[in-house]
């Protein structure tokens, strides 16, 4: 008799998985090797930026109370009486109707309180040597000026613990001096793809067969997600092998995610490999499509996701169960994918019981988002996978969707994420 099994509902999935959350712990890692990976610890301001006040134009630093009274018809003379670029200081105390020429980026002298630019004062330069500048227009104090602390001041928090490190935290990083920066070690997921039908990229087609596809998009996945990857290969549907590299794996990764095998047929051996490890099933069917036969099970607090074989169920079960366990280990506060509404852009009139998750690109039109339904909505199917950039969510239910009604969007490329999951709102018998 084949096994009939109880869907749970999305909402008690995700509970259960991330019921064994848990925190990555820390460890330094050059500034040179630092992207895309996750901050272990706030980043503070620890000095003022800029550190001093400093000139945005090239031009000349004067006093602005000399200025007073300077127009066309009373053009005021100064003298020039040093030059700077950015990385000098001048230590000239200025004088009454004095100037110093200075560049972008350089300090403001002492007791200069403004700056005019280049463009905007006639240059002269006299018989004995001197320099001298003639200003048509009175300045104020503070005119041109790039205030200390005016971009982040000292003990002001900039960057939360968790965020991702993209090319502006980096640049943060920099400018606070961090050769070495706090990260969050990423969580070692084991990759093991079953199938006998499965070959590697680089076989040649033969009668029955496929290539693997799952392995590699895992992968992708898991770097997406900010995880680290090791890969097991692929195993032919035969029990003990694929117990034996299942045990590898738990003992070298910290989260082991199989695809293929997890439903009910002749050679699905998961739920086997699962009562033989120990492990305690936490679910193996959920009211969703595609990937209802996405399955968890846990062995002293160790994950092991089974997901579907097949690739757009396979895809979505690790959207939706593994990527938030990845995210929360990298200390992250907004672990699921990004929610967003918009409105179909086609008719989906299918009632189903089970919520659908359905492959879609995202378009703006007459400031209207839309999902777009990419390619053959299977979950045998591969290559919407690749159109996709977001997954408009139908509700489980009894009736079919219309092109312009309202869906909740759960975006796959977006790096800031949501605190909560998308979870089921109305809850009929399942
Ligand atoms: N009698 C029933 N049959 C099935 C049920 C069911 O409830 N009762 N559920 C169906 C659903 S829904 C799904 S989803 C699949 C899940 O199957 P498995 O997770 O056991 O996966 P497999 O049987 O091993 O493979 C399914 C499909 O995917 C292809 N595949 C597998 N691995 C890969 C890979 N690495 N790359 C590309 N494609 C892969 C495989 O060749 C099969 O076509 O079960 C339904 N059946
Ligand atoms: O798990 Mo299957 O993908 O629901 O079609
Ligand atoms: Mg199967």
């Amino acid at each position: 008799m084949v096994e009939n099994r109880k869907p749970i509902w999305i909402k008690e999935a995700t509970e259960m998985v991330m019921h064994f959350k848990k925190r990555g712990s820390f460890e330094k890692v050059s500034l040179d090797d630092c992207d895309g990976r996750f901050l272990a610890q706030p980043l503070k301001a620890d000095h003022d930026v800029p550190p001093f006040n400093r000139s945005p134009y090239d031009g000349f630093a004067l006093r602005a109370s000399d200025t007073i009274g300077a127009s066309r018809e009373n053009p005021l003379t100064f003298e020039v009486v040093d030059e700077i670029g950015a990385g000098s200081v001048s230590h000239y105390e200025l004088g009454s109707m004095e100037s110093i020429r200075i560049m972008t980026g350089a300090q403001i002298p002492q007791n200069a309180d403004c700056v005019i630019m280049l463009e905007l004062v006639q240059e002269k330069k006299h018989s004995n040597g001197r320099q001298y500048i003639v200003l048509k227009r009175p300045l104020q104090k503070g005119d041109n000026i790039s205030f200390q602390g005016e971009d982040a001041k000292l003990g002001t928090s900039l960057i939360k613990q968790g965020e991702k490190i993209n090319p502006g935290v980096k640049a943060l990083l920099a400018t606070f001096g961090y050769p070495e920066v706090p990260c969050v070690k990423p969580p070692l997921v084991g990759i093991i793809t079953t199938g006998s039908e499965l070959l590697r990229p680089e076989e040649d087609l033969v009668p029955g067969k496929i290539r693997n596809s799952n392995g590699y998009m895992i992968e992708a996945q898991i770097v997406r997600a900010g995880g680290l990857y090791k890969r097991y290969g692929s195993v032919a549907d035969q029990f003990k092998d694929l117990l034996s590299i299942v045990k590898k794996a738990m003992t070298e990764c910290d989260i082991v995610i199989t695809t293929g095998g997890v439903s009910v047929g002749d050679y699905d051996y998961m739920p086997k490999v699962y009562q033989s490890l120990g492990a305690e099933l936490l679910f193996n069917k959920i009211a969703m499509r595609p990937g209802s036969v996405t399955s968890c099970a846990q062995k002293d607090g160790k994950l092991f996701f089974g997901l579907s074989g097949n690739p757009s169920a396979c895809y979505i079960g690790f959207e939706l169960y593994v990527r938030p366990y990845i995210r929360y280990w990298l200390y992250s506060s907004k672990p699921y994918l990004k929610k967003i509404t918009g409105k179909l852009k086609s008719d989906f009139p299918k009632a189903n019981p089970f919520s659908r998750f359905v492959r879609c690109k995202l378009s703006i039109e007459n400031g209207h988002v839309y999902a777009n339904p990419v390619g053959l909505d299977k979950s045998g199917v591969v290559t919407s996978l690749a159109w996709a950039d977001c997954l408009a969510v139908l509700p489980g239910g009894t009736k079919g969707f219309a092109v312009e009604d309202s869906v909740e969007i759960l975006m796959l490329e977006d790096q800031e994420g949501s605190e909560d999951p998308w979870i089921e709102s109305r809850f009929s018998k399942l």
